[in-house]
């Protein structure tokens, strides 16, 4: 475990695997830690240097007042990035983690190899939603949200699975409620079509067939905005690194050999 510091924010971050090796970076999403991860990892190539961190008002980083903006995100990422000295990253971003490596890739091109999105979009929703979601929230938290959150987080049979799901409904409902109101926040004012657009590395989206909150469709146009590979992992909700995790792993070991990563 290790810290850094971002804008005076500490941020929790883990880094796994040898110094030397290739240096794979992951983003999670709203309501998740860098556990949502745990699951797919092993299913990757042995030798990459891994590095995750909690976004901040997730999992053990500090949660300073909503709202967030989303170049404070990138920011953060940049912060990561930088106090490790990482070059060449497959940067691997899920929903609004895919906001943040569209974000960085728009920004600091050159540290990219390649980006994988994950259950994201180069925009997802409007503002009005989030504000509902925002008000919604304030009025009655996290769990009062929460079953609505995990259908589409999830397809029926993990939906239904109630000790399969008990982990990541307890991760949704600590995540500290202004943490997960700031990112909101950032989530509502991000839209990152145009950058994205403009983009030249290599992307690779993936999308779970039954995601109710990033659909296939909104997934699939966004690789097409970058010319990406776009795939959709069957009987799969929005986090497909947890549901999915040998699939997913795959798609991400197949695109590593791809760009010349491993
Ligand atoms: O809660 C959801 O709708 C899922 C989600 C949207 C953006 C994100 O990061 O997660």
């Amino acid at each position: 475990m290790k810290t850094i510091t971002s804008r005076g924010i500490a941020l929790h971050v883990q880094t796994d695997g040898p110094e030397s090796g290739p240096v794979v970076m992951f983003a999670n999403s709203l309501g998740t830690d860098l556990r949502v991860w745990d699951l797919m990892l092993p299913y990757l190539p042995d030798g990459l240097r891994t590095v995750r961190f909690d976004k901040r008002g997730h999992g053990l980083s500090d949660c300073p007042e909503a709202p967030y903006d989303i170049a404070e995100l990138v920011d953060d990422a940049e912060a990561v990035i930088d106090a490790h000295d990482l070059k060449d990253i497959v940067f691997v971003g899920l929903s609004i983690g895919g906001l943040i490596g569209q974000g960085l890739a728009a920004r600091r091109p050159e540290l990219l190899r390649g980006l994988v999105l994950m259950d994201t979009a180069a925009k997802i929703g409007s503002p009005e939603m989030w504000q509902e979601r925002i008000d919604g929230l304030r009025a009655g938290g996290i769990e009062s949200m929460a079953e609505a959150i995990l259908d589409r987080w999830f397809a029926p049979e993990m939906r239904n699975d109630a000790a399969r799901l008990a982990p990541w409904r307890n991760m949704l409902t600590r995540t500290p409620l202004e943490g997960y109101i700031g990112c909101c926040s950032a989530i509502a004012g991000a839209d990152f079509t145009e950058s994205t657009s403009g983009l030249t590395m290599p992307v690779m989206a993936m999308a779970g067939s039954e995601d109710g909150s990033t659909t296939p469709d909104m997934v699939k146009a966004t690789a097409d905005l970058c010319n990406g590979a776009f795939h959709v992992i069957p009987n799969t909700g929005h986090l497909p690194c947890v549901e999915a995790p040998e699939q997913a792993g795959a798609l991400i070991s197949d695109f590593l050999k791809e760009v010349g990563h491993v």
